[in-house]
């Protein structure tokens, strides 16, 4: 929930619950991220039977890479997985923008995970409809027991959300100063404005990202270290939080894989 006490709670939550792991080279980035998720899949596995791992577009895509690889390739139980988009663009998912076909073909293409585990938009409908049906669909997996529900907010509370953040500090789709960030009872809704093209999309909602087990946001580059440093920074307003600021988790572990540039405005770092 978004409201003005909420973000207050959320700037002060921020700092104490946030890991901050930077790198010098990403290619330990990628080492590191595909060890983390590899050991989160074998535990959630084991104490579910199921593993849910919600993934963002953009860079993380190539960043999880070496879970394709040896060992993980053959370690992991691919079986196990269930996975689904944090935000996916509205278009065919063969097109050029598709979050679904970027993940095919840098990710799942790669790795045995059963297709039918694998929960694409309905690429047929509207943002608002698409928005509908993901919903519906994350209902009946609640209900299987695929998904697990959060007692203390109500939310789905997925195993592991592997995201991505803009330089505007946004994720998922939830831009700076849209009112969609103050969506509270949905947990999957649509925009039809984005200022990142293209504009149609659908999103999680901040109960669902905050009701995760974990949370791994993957933020490298310069052009980040602006966001970074207001979210990281030792000084933080309650007022004007970015959507990053707003990712608190309410009974999870939120860790920021960063590197050097990202955190290149960072005091104390
Ligand atoms: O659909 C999208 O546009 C993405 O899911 C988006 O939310 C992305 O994760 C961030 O913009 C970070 O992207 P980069 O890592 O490529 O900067």
């Amino acid at each position: 929930m978004a409201t003005d006490g909420a973000a207050a709670a959320a700037a002060a939550g921020s700092k104490k619950k946030k890991e901050v792991l930077i790198f010098d080279a990403e290619e330990d980035l990628a080492v590191s991220l595909a060890k983390y998720t590899a050991e989160l899949s074998a535990k959630l596995a084991a104490e579910r039977g199921a593993f849910t791992v919600v993934l963002s577009g953009g860079s993380l895509i190539k960043n999880i890479r070496k879970l394709a690889e040896p060992p993980y390739l053959d370690s992991v139980d691919w079986s196990k997985w269930h996975v689904f988009w944090v935000d996916e663009r509205v278009v065919p998912k063969d097109h050029e923008d598709s979050n679904y076909k970027l993940a095919l073909d840098g990710f799942l293409s790669k790795v045995p995970i059963p297709t039918g585990q694998v929960y694409a938009i309905n690429d047929a409908l509207s943002a608002e409809g698409a928005a509908d049906d993901y919903e519906t669909c994350l209902k009946q997996l609640v209900k299987n027991g695929v998904i697990a529900m959060s007692q203390s907010t109500g939310f789905p509370r997925f195993d592991v959300m592997l995201l991505g953040m803009g330089p505007d500090g946004h994720i998922a789709s939830l831009f700076p100063g849209h009112p969609l960030v103050n969506e509270n009872k949905k947990w999957v809704t649509y925009i039809k404005d984005s200022p990142k093209p293209p504009p149609e999309r659908i999103t999680f909602t901040f109960p669902v990202i905050n009701s995760s087990a974990y949370v791994a946001m993957v933020v490298t580059g310069a052009g980040k270290a602006g966001a970074v440093q207001k979210a990281l920074s030792d000084k933080q307003t309650s007022s004007d939080l970015l959507p990053v600021e707003m990712a608190v988790l309410q009974d999870g572990e939120f860790t920021w894989f960063t590197d050097k540039p990202a955190v290149s405005m960072l005091q104390n770092k």
